[in-house]
């Protein structure tokens, strides 16, 4: 707004006795803009006592907690800190501590959300899906994938569940060890060996990517590959952030990202009905075959709109996830060497059974108990995922507590509580021996129906790629004391440099 002084005086000179001073027309003017301001909090702060009262104060027998205020805002900072300080557990047991051991309730990320804690409050929720609860992904993720819109990403991801086993039943996954191999084998010939150090946070989510666009869509050129690889990276760093969609924002680049990858996937999948039609591709090659072959209970095709909206999310569901547990395990076999030696003599073991050149496979992937053993102390102490989103979708009562509808839940409070896996600082991989944790307790994978899908597709990936890494060399950390950040995937904050020793020649073979 321009000023009235920086305008030609057209006004009779009388006018400039004005009784208006240069210091009242600066009030008037910040005035409206004020009211404005105060109408705007007032509205805000009586929506929120009145969203307060109708559901925290008038709920009788709530669990105990803090809901914090805002309640938009509520204790997310505390949550979040928790995670950024690389210790998202200790917001989960203060308050198991502070309130109760079974139940507390609080409001994060803008949801007033009850944990339900220890392996009784896993076991309840999962084995209440579509009973008491339900899945529930944040707003984002409804965003970024427009077909999820017609129904709701729930409804999608059930759709999902009911295809999946198809592409990941065990006769397609036992054809995807030797492809696994392969790309590892070259994977590690160009990225890892000749160097001295490696940044591994990095590395791990190229084998990622790679290794899915082979598997999900027979993609394999490095410049096709990195044609997906700019766009993901953005829709990655959106799909979790604040869902704010305006030019600039995470959320706005990740909406934006995930129209560009939709948009060459379909190009991908006319090529492929082509192809498969002239039979120049085959019905079982990979996912995105095995996509366009399936049928629904109708006997319906999938639309090319769901098969590339289902390729992507399967893309974004196993990235984070596998590039952090192959990180972990990088970082925990170079602090723990008594740990590295059982996983490298059992791989070298299985190597030695080998011809020359001949790849793994599924004996192979049997024998690798150990190493597997390694793996899932790894996602103990530094779970991929800090638990899963469920949402109640009718009142109900727990240890006493009412939960009310609506509420969410997420946690993942049992794998460091002394309760459940004694001395739960200690990495000791014998705890998943024989009979392995009591059930409900070690859940990096979530359980019940909506346990994660691609379980068995990531034991197979990290397994070959720790048959990999430790056959070729043994490694030390940089930065010993590399802090780690949660957010929501764990991350070392520098990206986990290490320092490679290569194994002598022959020491894949004795
Ligand atoms: C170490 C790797 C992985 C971990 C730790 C992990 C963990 C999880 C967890 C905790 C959930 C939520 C489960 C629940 O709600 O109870 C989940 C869901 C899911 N995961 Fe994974 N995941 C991994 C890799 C993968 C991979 C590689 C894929 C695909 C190839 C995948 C596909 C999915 C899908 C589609 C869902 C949603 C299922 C539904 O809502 O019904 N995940 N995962």
């Amino acid at each position: 707004m321009s000023h009235p002084k920086t305008l030609p005086c057209t006004k009779p000179p009388s006018l400039s006795f004005s009784t208006s001073s240069p210091l009242s027309d600066f009030c008037m003017e910040l005035f409206f803009p004020c009211l404005l301001v105060a109408f705007v909090s007032f509205t805000f702060i009586s929506l929120q006592i009145l969203f307060y009262k109708r559901q925290v104060t008038s709920k009788p027998n709530l669990p105990p907690g803090r809901v914090g205020w805002p309640i938009i805002i509520g204790e997310s900072l505390e949550f979040l800190s928790a995670g950024w300080r690389g210790y998202p557990e200790k917001f989960v047991f203060d308050r198991m501590v502070k309130y109760s051991p079974e139940c507390f309730k609080t409001s994060i990320l803008g949801y007033l959300t009850a944990f339900l804690c220890g392996p009784a409050g896993n076991k309840f929720l999962f084995t209440n899906e579509n009973k008491l609860v339900t899945v529930w992904w944040p707003e984002p993720v409804n965003k970024v994938f427009p077909t999820s819109l017609q129904t709701d990403s729930n409804e999608e991801a059930k759709k999902m569940r009911r295809l999946l086993p198809q592409f990941f039943k065990p006769e397609a996954l036992q054809t995807y060890i030797a492809i696994m191999d392969t790309v590892f084998q070259k994977q590690f010939g160009s990225w890892w060996e000749g160097k001295d150090e490696i940044h591994v946070f990095s590395l791990a989510k190229q084998h990622t990517f790679f290794l899915a666009c082979r598997l999900f869509l027979s993609v394999e050129e490095p410049d096709h590959v990195a044609r997906f690889a700019g766009p993901f990276h953005l829709l990655g760093a959106g799909i979790v952030s604040i869902p704010i969609d305006f030019p600039g924002t995470p959320f706005n680049k990740a909406v934006k990202a995930a129209k560009v990858i939709r948009k060459e996937l379909m190009v991908f999948i006319k090529q492929r009905k082509h192809d498969l039609a002239m039979k120049k591709a085959t019905p079982t090659q990979d996912i995105l075959s095995h996509m366009l072959n399936v049928v629904d209970e109708d006997g319906k095709h999938l639309s090319d709109l769901d098969v590339a909206d289902k390729i992507l999310g399967l893309l974004i569901a196993g990235q984070d996830t596998l590039t952090a547990a192959m990180t972990f395990i990088v970082k925990y076999l170079a602090e723990l060497p008594h740990i590295y030696d059982i996983v490298h003599k059992e791989q070298v073991e299985i190597g030695k059974s080998k011809a020359p050149g001949e790849l793994l496979n599924w004996e192979d992937i049997q024998k690798m108990k150990q190493s597997w053993n390694v793996a899932c102390e790894v996602m103990r102490l530094s779970p991929p995922l800090q638990g899963a989103f469920r949402q109640a979708i009718t009142d109900f009562m727990y240890a006493g507590f009412s939960i009310p509808k609506g509420w969410k839940w997420s946690a993942n409070s049992t794998h460091r509580d002394p309760e459940c896996f004694p001395d739960p600082e200690k990495f000791d991989p014998t705890r998943f021996e024989g009979k392995g944790p009591a059930p409900y307790t070690f859940v990096p994978f979530g359980g019940g129906p909506r346990m994660c899908p691609g379980k068995e597709y990531a034991r197979l990936v990290l397994l070959v790629f720790m048959y990999n890494a430790v056959t070729r060399f043994r490694w030390e950390k940089v930065l010993p004391h590399e802090q780690i950040i949660v957010n929501p995937t764990p991350m070392p904050a520098k990206g986990l440099p290490i320092r490679l020793i290569p194994h002598a020649k022959s020491n894949k073979e004795d």
